[in-house]
C-alpha cells in the first residue's frame, strides 16, 4: 500500500505519518500540495493519502476540510495527532532576513514571534513548511518557518528554536481513502460527517444537534464551511464520538438523512490521541436498541412482548 502525503520530505505530515499504525511498512510518496494528495487517492494512483486537518492553535486546515466536504468523495480511515514546534531556518542572521516563507497554517502560529523579531520581513506563503525550506535553499527566500527536522533535512542552520506562539500546539492529520467500509470499531472511535441543512428552515441546526443529543453521542467538533453558493450558504463538518457500527450512531445517521438536505458520511476511525471514550448512556447501548427492536417486532406480529 502506498501513502501519498503532503511533502516534500521534512514536513510535519511526514513525521505524523510515521506514527500511523496503518502506514507501518507502507511506501510514503511525497506530493506538492494537499489537493494533489487527495486527487492521487481519488484517481487510484495510491491506496491512501495523509494530510493535516486541524490545529489546536489555528483551527481548521480549510484546504483539507473543503475537499472532504465538497470534493469528489473520500473517507477518513485513521488519524494521528502530534505536537508541533517551529524553528526559524536560514543561513542568514535574523537582522539580515528580508523575506520569510511557510505554509499559512504555520505562519499563523508564529505571528507574534515574526511581529516582534522580524517586523520588517516580507512574509510569503508556501505549500508546506518543508517546501518553504526547499525554496530557501533554492535562494527564493531568506528564511523558512519549519519543523526542526525540515531544517536538518535541507541543511539549513536554525536561527531560533521554539518560535511558536503557543508551546502546546498540536496538529491532527488524517488518513484518507476512496469510499470504503470503515475499520472495525476500536472502542474509541470518531465518525466524521458533512451535513447540508435547509438553510431557510428555522431551527434546522438544532434539529441536527438533537439527533445526537437524544442518543447520547458527543460531538468533538462542529465547523461551518461555505458551500460556495453565496453568502449565508454553509455546510457543517462534524466529528462525533462513536462508530458507524454503533446502533445509536446508525439511528442518528438515519435521523439526519430524514431531516437534512444532504448528509455525506466521511468515515469512522480510531481516535489518534488519548481521549477517554464517552460510554453509551443508559438506554443507548447496542443491546438496548436490539431489545427495543425485538419488542416492536413482537408487537407488530401481534405476539405478547416480554
Ligand atoms: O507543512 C507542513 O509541514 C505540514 O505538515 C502542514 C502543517 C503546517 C503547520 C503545522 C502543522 C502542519
Amino acid at each position: 500500500m502506498e501513502f501519498a502525503y503532503l511533502g516534500p520530505r521534512g514536513t510535519f505530515t511526514e513525521a505524523a505519518l510515521r506514527r500511523l499504525p496503518a502506514a507501518k511498512g507502507a511506501a510514503a510518496v511525497p506530493m506538492a500540495s494537499i489537493p494533489e494528495v487527495l486527487d492521487a487517492v481519488r484517481r487510484g494512483e495510491v491506496g491512501a493519502g495523509f494530510v493535516p486537518i486541524e490545529n489546536s492553535q489555528e483551527g481548521t486546515v480549510t484546504l483539507t476540510v473543503d475537499e472532504l466536504v465538497g470534493g469528489d468523495p473520500l473517507v477518513i480511515a485513521g488519524e494521528t495527532v502530534i505536537p508541533v514546534t517551529f524553528v526559524l531556518a536560514s543561513a542568514k542572521a535574523p537582522a539580515e532576513i528580508a523575506t520569510v516563507a511557510s505554509m499559512p497554517v504555520a505562519l499563523a502560529q508564529v505571528r507574534k514571534y515574526l511581529a516582534r523579531e522580524l517586523p520588517n520581513a516580507v512574509v510569503h506563503q508556501a505549500l508546506s513548511t518543508a517546501q518553504a525550506a526547499q525554496r530557501v535553499v533554492d535562494g527564493e527566500f531568506d528564511a523558512a518557518v519549519c519543523p526542526p527536522f525540515a531544517a536538518e533535512a535541507f541543511g539549513l542552520p536554525v536561527q531560533a528554536f521554539d518560535i511558536g506562539d503557543n508551546a502546546k500546539a498540536e496538529t491532527r492529520f488524517v488518513h484518507v481513502t476512496r469510499p470504503a467500509a470503515p475499520p472495525e470499531p476500536s472502542g474509541n472511535d470518531l465518525t466524521s460527517l458533512a451535513v447540508y441543512i435547509d438553510h431557510d428552515r428555522v431551527g434546522a441546526l438544532l434539529g441536527v444537534l438533537t439527533e445526537f443529543a437524544i442518543r447520547g453521542i458527543n460531538l468533538t467538533r462542529i465547523e461551518s464551511r461555505p458551500t460556495g453558493e453565496g453568502l449565508g450558504r454553509y455546510a457543517f463538518f462534524l466529528d462525533c464520538a462513536g462508530h458507524l457500527a454503533d446502533a445509536r450512531m446508525g439511528e442518528a445517521l438515519t435521523g439526519l438523512r430524514r431531516i437534512c438536505a444532504d448528509v455525506r458520511y466521511l468515515g469512522s476511525y480510531p481516535r489518534g490521541h488519548a481521549e477517554t471514550p464517552v460510554p453509551a448512556p443508559e438506554g443507548m447501548t447496542d443491546a438496548d436498541f436490539a431489545d427495543a427492536a425485538d419488542w416492536l417486532a413482537a408487537l407488530r406480529e401481534g405476539g405478547s412482548p416480554r
